[in-house]
């Protein structure tokens, strides 16, 4: 195993009824005010934005509201909550709700101390300071509850990229996985597309981290058997918590230690479908590249997916097991082809563009722009 370096400095509070502590919390750090940021409005219908406006209210935290974050959350956003949250001089920044409005909270708290937060996701300016991020998550997929990353669409550009810093962590996200009862099931199953693409971003980059390995493997069964319990019932608390831990650990550093970083390719590829196409949900786009990119590579080294095969759908061969997984994701309602998603063949030579204007496609396994095309002509 290689050497590796390890912090996760968000705490987490954990169950039913949680809510109510982050008022406290935000006193307990001295914090006196903080815009808070959501999405559509679905926290108004299930009870979660009064328990959050109660917390707050009986802390004497005053709070700014900044509604309107899509799925697919856009630049737009981010600069206009950016001059809500300086012109009122807010103290920290809290997002309620999924990893659209979390990552666009955790933007904010770093855009207000740069000229042109866009330049950090281009490389061209270095994250230097954030505002404290408090979450409240209403939908368990993609981590960013206990991670450094935001995920945001420039629409000019067309371009879905990416930040990472140790100053947008949450210093506090509050997990109450009763307040997602209210999810549709197609909801909770892009969630766990989302949570498995995570962990298999890592999986196959290197066999020498077995302990790491070993907790993926059990993440990774974990979510598919969560999923059809709640698939059957959404009303199954057990699942409901079981899953939201699973997603949390599968992007919180500990899903990867040892293994290199993982590869990221499928999450690049998707995230092009995402900026043409913003009513693609994520979790959904993975589901149909990640099974694509595993045929495409699994032809040239199928040893490489054995583990995988075995330890997580009893199979001892991939191609049987590849089966398997796809069968799983069709059941659960999701798209099985980028046509399903509605992407049309004469958008692909754009997506290809688009894809290529990444700085690189894959880490583990750098993909040129030909082979990006085989894989998505393989997924179409
Ligand atoms: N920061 C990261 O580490 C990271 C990782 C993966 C993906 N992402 C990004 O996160 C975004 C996707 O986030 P997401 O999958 O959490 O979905 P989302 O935040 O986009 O939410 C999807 C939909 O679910 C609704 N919703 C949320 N909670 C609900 C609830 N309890 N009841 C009913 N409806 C509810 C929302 O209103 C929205 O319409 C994408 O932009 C993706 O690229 C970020």
């Amino acid at each position: 195993m290689d050497a590796f370096s390890f912090c996760n400095p968000t705490r987490i509070e954990f169950g039913v009824g949680t809510i109510r502590k982050l008022g406290m919390e935000l006193k307990k750090a001295d914090i006196k005010s903080c815009l808070m940021v959501a999405g559509g409005g679905s926290i108004k219908k299930n009870g979660v934005y009064e328990q959050v406006c109660e917390s707050l209210e009986k802390a004497e935290i005053h709070f700014v509201e900044g509604w309107g974050v899509q799925p697919n959350p856009t630049l737009e956003k981010v600069i206009e909550l950016c001059e809500l949250a300086k012109r009122e001089k807010v103290e920290a920044v809290l997002g309620v709700g999924g990893g659209s409005v979390i990552d666009t909270a955790k933007t904010v708290s770093a855009g207000v101390f740069l000229q042109d937060i866009w330049n950090a996701f281009s490389g061209k300016e270095k994250i230097r300071n954030a505002l404290p991020v408090y979450t409240v998550l209403t939908l368990s997929a993609t981590g960013s509850e206990m991670n450094g990353n935001a995920v945001i669409t420039n629409t000019k550009t067309m371009q879905k990229w990416g930040i990472y810093s140790p100053l947008i962590y949450p210093r506090l996200s509050i997990i109450d996985p009763s307040v997602q009862s209210s999810l549709p099931f197609k909801q909770t199953a892009n969630g766990a597309m989302d949570a498995m693409a995570h962990i298999l971003e890592y999986y196959f980059a290197d066999d020498r981290a077995i302990a790491t390995l070993a907790i993926d493997d059990a993440l990774l069964k974990t979510i598919v058997e969560m999923t059809d319990r709640l698939q059957n019932n959404s009303g199954d608390l057990l699942a409901r918590g079981n899953l939201a831990w699973c997603a949390t650990l599968a992007l919180n550093g500990i899903s990867g230690i040892g293994l290199k970083g993982g590869d990221w390719a499928c999450h690049d590829i998707q995230h092009a479908f995402s900026a043409l196409h913003p009513e693609i949900a994520h979790g959904e786009g993975l589901g149909v590249i990640f099974p694509a990119w595993i045929e495409y590579m699994s032809e040239k080294d199928p040893t490489r997916f054995l583990r995988w095969a075995k330890n997580v759908w009893d199979e001892e061969n991939v191609s049987r097991a590849l089966h398997r997984f796809r069968d799983k994701l069709e059941s659960w309602g999701l798209a099985k082809s980028l046509r399903d998603l509605g992407i049309k063949e004469l958008e692909l030579p754009q997506l290809v563009k688009l894809i290529m204007t990444s700085p690189r496609i894959g880490m583990v396994s750098r993909f040129t722009a030909v082979e990006v095309e085989s894989l998505l002509m393989l997924a179409f």
